[in-house]
């Protein structure tokens, strides 16, 4: 089989995310119409920082599997974004002023242990891919980044509507991740749709962005399936 044009494969892989991608599950979906309880609310942003607090270690696997130079200096901003460095916090301590505006301490963010099950086998499967998989497919995997920012977006705009015990600060994280996110997708897509030459090559990738649907999926799961009773 020939390989898809490029404009055919992005089309291809906007349409997984399309009807697979988490914005569809039914927490995300709760977490919009405002329906959460406090308990569940917390219980995500709680568990959602062990995904937050890998990111880097997985961004940190594909950079020394990436052939170039110059990709390499594009891709090494991803782990600043969260680790921070001098004179910018970056995105995991945003999220710890999200843990405290949800009534989250340090200490209970960084409590590791405490992870549900699921969200930790769903985000070391993540880990896993990416150390293990060739450069190509760690990079796809991460293809679910081009659905963030609409559901960012909306994020941002039905949380401060629907749960105004939460304080707007703390909505930080989502605002800057709004700012830095474009670059990252540029950067993926060129990325996949130019070194993805052949079919095998483009399924793989698809095959990819799939899983990385499943691992996000599979975390609200574990996620509505602790906290709701608690509701
Ligand atoms: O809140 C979200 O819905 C959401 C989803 C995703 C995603 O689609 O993987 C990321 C983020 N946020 C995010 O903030 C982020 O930094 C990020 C990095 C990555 C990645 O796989 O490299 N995904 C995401």
């Amino acid at each position: 089989m020939n390989a898809r044009s490029a404009e055919e494969f992005e089309a291809h892989l906007r349409s997984i995310g399309e009807k697979r991608y988490h914005h569809l599950h039914p927490f995300n979906e709760r977490m919009h119409a405002g329906e959460l309880s406090e308990a569940e609310f917390r219980g995500w942003v709680r568990n959602r920082f062990y995904y937050q607090l890998n990111l880097p270690k997985k961004d940190a696997f594909i950079l020394t599997k990436l052939p170039g130079r110059d990709d390499r200096r594009r891709w090494i901003t991803r782990i600043i974004d969260h680790d921070g460095r001098t004179g910018d916090e970056g995105g995991i301590e945003k999220w710890v002023r999200l843990g405290g505006a949800v009534g989250l301490s340090r200490e209970e963010l960084f409590d590791v242990d405490t992870v549900l099950p699921g969200v930790r086998f769903a985000v070391d499967a993540y880990v896993d891919f990416c150390r293990e998989k060739p450069w190509l497919e760690a990079v796809a995997s991460a293809l679910t980044e081009l659905f963030a920012p609409g559901l960012l977006s909306r994020r941002i705009i039905d949380v401060e509507k629907h749960y105004p015990w939460i304080a707007p600060a703390g909505l930080e994280y989502f605002r800057a991740r709004l700012v830095q996110q474009p670059k990252d997708i540029a950067h993926l897509l060129e990325l996949v749709i130019e070194n993805a030459g052949t079919k095998q090559q483009q399924d793989a990738c698809a095959r990819a962005l799939e899983f990385k649907c499943d691992v996000l999926w599979s975390l609200l799961d574990a996620v509505e399936l602790a906290y709701r009773k608690s509701s």
